[in-house]
């Protein structure tokens, strides 16, 4: 493992569109590894609910977001790299050379990141969207959701790069191409 890519953004910036499509231009060279699998399959567990429906964007998905919140919340405040160390535990990581964190949340899940890699093997990438894009792609303000430390813990916090995704770009060619010069990927 050469890198890890913290990518972070509020909900509907594309942490996923451009995580997906930074990892089909890299293919085998690299894995996405989101913190949230586990945290939702332990809370599953916990819950005994349909696994599968719970990791799809089907009406389970927001129905048990907040509980699911709370929950966490109280494992982090014991070990605040819980999830972070369970989700790289599952992913074979020492496979590839870059290893894209798609869903980062919180400072101390960069924390954690640097702490057990070493601050040159991370470096973190912030993506933004104006308020009008986001609702163009299904984001409406939930309270409880959107005023909550899982989305406005990193606001005040600096980042290695930061980029605007604004533009429609369904391929994401353009974007990913911006993302390897700007994370000096060849
Ligand atoms: N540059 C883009 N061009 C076209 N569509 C985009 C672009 N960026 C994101 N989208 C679309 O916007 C929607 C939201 O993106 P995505 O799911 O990646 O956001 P997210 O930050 O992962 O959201 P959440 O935190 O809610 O999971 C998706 O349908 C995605 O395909």
């Amino acid at each position: 493992m050469k890198k890890i890519f913290l990518i972070s953004g509020k909900r509907k910036c594309g942490k996923d569109f451009i995580s997906e499509r930074l990892l089909n231009r890299l293919a085998d060279r690299a894995l996405i590894v989101r913190i949230s699998e586990p945290i939702k399959k332990e809370w599953a567990n916990k819950l005994q609910l349909d696994i599968q429906a719970m990791l799809s964007d089907g009406p389970y998905k927001e129905q048990y977001r907040r509980d699911m919140i709370v929950w966490s919340d109280e494992v982090r405040r014991r070990d605040y790299g819980f999830f972070c160390r369970a989700a790289m535990k599952q992913a074979p990581v020492d496979e590839v050379d870059y290893v894209i964190v798609s869903d980062v949340r919180r400072k101390n899940d960069i924390r954690w990141f640097r702490e057990t890699y070493g601050p040159q093997m991370v470096q973190t990438l912030r993506l933004t969207s104006l308020p009008e894009t986001r609702k163009a792609r299904g984001w409406q303000f939930t309270v409880g959701v959107d005023d909550e430390p899982s989305e406005c813990d990193l606001d005040d916090s600096s980042f290695d790069y930061v980029l605007a995704n604004d533009k429609d770009d369904q391929s994401g060619e353009q974007l990913i191409d911006q993302i390897m010069a700007m994370l000096q990927i060849s």
